[in-house]
């Protein structure tokens, strides 16, 4: 009919194909103007989800369809995952689950690689395709989502292939071949604008990566000053009593051979102090001497603080972490609070103490390790042996050094020389002279039964000093209920669990501290441990924010 109309009307021919030019080039000039103006929206997006915004806003009408997916080639070559795509929720097939598979696919899957080896978008009808065998297995979901036709196009950056953007529509012909050039000109947009944004977020990725590494560097830092200030603290080790007397010399027996020491005593009494003087009289004083307290890490956590993971070995486990063992190689290790080791760890412990070899958890192998072990505990390790709470092997194993600190009632002789060398600390920390303690003062020192023994007397002397502004120490205020000097009946003595007592001294120092954990005014310091030890000593005793808060009110 056309062409009968040529035939016999050049004119209105000639006219016609003037229209047909003119529609063509109006659709060009409209093409180029929506080109330009997604284009400079490409170039602008910074992050992943400006680039959803424009596709998802801009782009699906405009091509016809109602969904996509922008899937990538990833690093191995013969794999494509989606990297961007239509909003799982608004999509569901009909067995409810989302269409978008974000396992891997192989980009020989019949549909990536055509839309790759194709310079146009290429057409497919999903009713068709479901009649192919081996059809990857999105395609099966996006035709249970009742989509029925696809168009493809390959994503490039410059000449090289980076992915395939899916456009998916559910009626037939939705897609047209007038369409082609337009969306051969986004995509090549998309491509740009997609590895810009890949870049970004490669340098954002290494930015968090090192900003992780640098905390982790402060924190070993830190640790490792704190770990410096305490073992500078061995020395000033007061004590003349006959049996501290004791107790120094059994240490300086042990302390050159490698064997295991168990330290034995209430809390308070100074094990640590005696774990560090036996590691600073020992070859190995040159390394720092690790510490690791039981009690303060949940039992999933110790595990790896002990023995360290590899990246990815559990939940949580985003980095490789070398374990306390490693770090004490050719050092001590000071096990403190091993009575609340749980029993799982105590057969791994006693595992790693015979073998001198250690596994870090989700590792390939052994590595070995040259440790010296120390451990102090608080509890009676033969009771809990016998309740079943401490494995007897490990106890036998431990057990080859004890070494047993007398409470401090036991050695009140030591009283007075301990009081000069706290006054003179904490007199010298707040800018005080303070060079005496009155007689009266003295004797209520020496007459009160020192439950927590010698660190509660440190703490005791440290606040009488903030509270002194003379350079006499007249008076001493010990706690409710304390019997005046030479008073005291062990009857009247109200006996407590040591953590009820732990828990509730800890919140009195966080108190007086206004509430204030870290820094240096905070009750860490106070209480003369770690932050993080006391943090997690709190979690344990489930001491939380709204209890000192309150108090304070
Ligand atoms: N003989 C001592 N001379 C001087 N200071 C001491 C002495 N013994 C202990 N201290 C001080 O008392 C405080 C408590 O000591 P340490 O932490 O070693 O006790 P601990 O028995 O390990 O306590 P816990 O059982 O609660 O872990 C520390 O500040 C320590 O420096």
């Amino acid at each position: 009919m056309e062409k009968g109309l040529t035939a016999r009307n050049p004119d209105a021919a000639l006219r016609h194909s003037r229209l047909l030019l003119l529609e063509q080039l109006q659709q060009r000039e409209k093409e180029q103007s929506i080109l330009l103006h997604v284009g400079s929206k490409i170039a602008n997006a910074r992050e992943r989800s400006d680039l959803w915004d424009i596709i998802t806003v801009q782009l699906l009408n405009l091509l016809g369809a109602q969904y996509y997916t922008l899937c990538l080639i990833n690093e191995d070559g013969v794999t494509h995952t989606p990297y961007l795509h239509s909003q799982e929720k608004s999509i569901r097939t009909r067995a409810k689950d989302s269409p978008i598979v974000h396992a891997g696919h192989p980009i020989e899957d019949g549909i990536f690689n055509v839309a790759l080896a194709s310079n146009e978008p290429v057409i497919f009808d999903l009713e068709m395709l479901m009649k192919v065998k081996n059809i990857p297995p999105y395609i099966i979901n996006w035709y249970n989502s009742d989509i029925r036709e696809m168009m493809v196009v390959k994503i490039c950056n410059g000449k090289e292939a980076r992915g395939v953007l899916y456009l998916y529509a559910q009626e037939h012909g939705s897609f047209t071949v007038d369409k082609f050039n337009l969306l051969l000109g986004i995509a090549d947009q998309l491509g740009t604008g997609i590895c810009n944004i890949r870049a970004l977020e490669t340098i954002q990725q290494q930015l968090e990566a090192i900003n992780k590494y640098k905390q982790q560097l402060e924190q070993e830092n830190l640790y490792l000053q704190e770990e410096q200030k305490l073992s500078s603290r061995f020395s000033e080790m007061i004590g003349s009593s006959a049996e501290m007397q004791k107790v120094c010399r059994l240490l300086s027996q042990v302390a050159m051979a490698d064997s295991t020491i168990l330290i034995l005593g209430e809390t308070g009494t100074g094990k640590e102090l005696i774990a560090r003087a036996i590691h600073h009289a020992s070859a190995r004083r040159n390394k720092l001497m690790i510490k690791v307290n039981c009690a303060a890490l949940p039992a999933n956590l110790i595990e790896s603080e002990l023995f360290g993971h590899e990246k990815g070995s559990f939940t949580g486990a985003l980095e490789k972490r070398v374990g306390k063992f490693e770090l004490a190689n050719n050092s001590s290790l000071f096990l403190d609070e091993i009575g609340e080791l749980p029993l799982e760890l105590q057969a791994k412990l006693l595992r790693v103490l015979q073998e001198k070899e250690i596994e870090r958890i989700g590792g390939k192998g052994t590595i070995k390790v040259n440790v010296r072990i120390i451990v102090a505990t608080n509890r009676n390790l033969e009771k809990e042996v016998q309740a079943g709470r401490f494995r007897s092997d490990l106890y036998y194993r431990l057990n080859v050094v004890p070494i047993t600190l007398p409470p401090l009632r036991k050695r009140k002789e030591d009283i007075p020389a301990l009081v000069s060398h706290f006054i003179e600390r904490y007199a010298q920390n707040a800018g005080k002279k303070i060079n005496n303690i009155s007689h009266k003062a003295m004797e209520m020192l020496m007459g009160y039964d020192w439950p927590g023994n010698i660190r509660e007397l440190e703490h005791l002397i440290e606040r009488t000093v903030l509270l002194t502004n003379t350079s006499s120490i007249k008076e001493v205020l010990l706690p409710a209920g304390a019997k005046k000097a030479g008073t005291y009946h062990e009857e009247e003595f109200v006996v407590k669990p040591l953590d009820e007592m732990e828990r509730e001294y800890i919140l009195k120092v966080i108190k007086h501290c206004k509430g204030r954990i870290s820094g240096p005014n905070g009750a860490a310091v106070k209480l003369n441990m770690p932050s993080t030890t006391l943090t997690s000593k709190m979690q344990r005793l489930g001491i939380k924010k709204e209890h000192f808060v309150q108090e304070e009110e």
